[in-house]
């Protein structure tokens, strides 16, 4: 279904090697940036910011101050972050409703919130297509060369979880009541709580959009095992999870399991959504071994008996950002 149509706006061929900034070096993708400058012909664009396929090694001519006319339009934009926005408030209210009505516990509400939400996020990436930042057009017409895979959708895109963190620590410091938010994400029902656990969760979203976004693996798998394996075991392993782990009472060897096969599971398919929109091309062989090592270093991790120290919202993903940065670029 075509709803809009527009004009892509040149897309820069760089040398991986070739990069301005330290900023634009952590933020470009664990691998050689494969977009090439050209003149792209107009593009019935669908719904879905589709990436422009580029064959794989292309040459790499440098841009040569050839302006960059971003054919994007910034109402989409805004009109993503407020319908993604939207979503999200509408996910809560949805489980407090079912929560409110007793057709779900409390913490199985809890959980799938916490499933749902991050990968439906990261599902809604590529509705934010503003292709360019201002200052890239500005290097741009100075001649200047640089990543041009560093898109300024990611700002629009973190957003969402920024005005969800407002929202957390106004409700979590009890500024304003909302009940129906403290029934459907916290344990006991107390407000500190959504300072804890959603508050961690929401900071994660924000770092994965800002810093890797839908360029790079690293973000997809790091929500993937956050979301999909953390959230899975929880849910396995209370209901399942009469063998404990050994060294952690408190975890069982079913809520691992799960977190290691959920987690994989859902990284290879968001991965796949990822690569089917165009965003990186990966070599599904090696990708999914490299998948398999970092969901059992983020298991092995969300299994040690240290959720007293760091809450599992942040031990998980960081871990399995650090594991997947590596293991994708080396
Ligand atoms: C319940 C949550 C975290 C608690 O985790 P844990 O303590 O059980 O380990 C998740 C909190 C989610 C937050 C309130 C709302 C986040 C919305 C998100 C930024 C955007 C979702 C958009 C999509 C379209 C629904
Ligand atoms: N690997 C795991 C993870 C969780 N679980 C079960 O899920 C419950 C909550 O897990 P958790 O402490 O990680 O909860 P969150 O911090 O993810 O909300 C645990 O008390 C266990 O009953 C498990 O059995 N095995």
């Amino acid at each position: 279904m075509t709803l809009l149509t527009y004009t892509p706006p040149f897309i820069v061929r760089q040398p991986p090697f070739l990069r301005t900034s330290a900023v634009e070096f952590l933020r470009t993708p664990p691998f050689p940036a494969l977009l090439s400058l050209e003149p792209s012909s107009p593009l019935r664009l669908q719904f879905l910011y589709r990436a422009p396929n580029v064959p794989r090694h292309a040459s790499f001519p440098v841009c040569r101050g050839l302006p960059i006319v971003a054919g994007a339009d910034l109402t989409q934009d805004a009109v993503a972050v407020a319908a993604v926005l939207a979503g999200a408030y509408g996910l809560v209210s949805t489980f407090d409703s079912l929560t409110g009505r007793n057709l779900i516990q409390q913490s199985l509400s809890r959980k799938l919130v916490h499933i749902l939400s991050g990968l439906m996020f990261m599902v809604s990436w590529p509705i934010f297509r503003y292709p360019f930042s201002s200052c890239s057009k500005i290097l741009i017409s100075l001649n200047f060369s640089f990543n041009s895979t560093s898109t300024s959708a990611r700002y629009f895109a973190s957003l969402v979880p920024m005005v969800n963190c407002l929202r957390l620590l106004v409700h979590g410091f009890s500024l304003v009541e909302d009940d129906g938010l403290i029934k459907s994400v916290t344990r006991h029902g107390n407000p500190e709580e959504l300072l804890r656990g959603p508050l961690y969760y929401v900071i994660v979203l924000i770092l994965c959009a800002l810093v890797f976004w839908r360029e790079s693996p690293v973000a997809v798998i790091a929500l993937s095992m956050m979301c999909g394996g953390d959230g899975v075991a929880d849910i396995m392993g209370r209901r399942f999870g009469s063998a404990k782990i050994p060294y952690n009472p408190d975890k069982s060897l079913v809520g691992s399991i799960s977190m290691f096969v959920f987690g994989f599971l859902v990284s290879v398919g968001m991965l796949y959504y990822f690569s089917a929109l165009g965003y990186f091309n990966l070599d599904w062989p090696s990708t999914l071994q490299r998948v398999a090592l970092v969901s059992m270093v983020a298991t092995v991790v969300e299994s040690l008996p240290i959720s007293n120290v760091v809450d599992d919202n942040l031990s998980v993903p960081l871990t399995t950002m650090v594991a997947a940065y590596l293991s994708f670029n080396i």
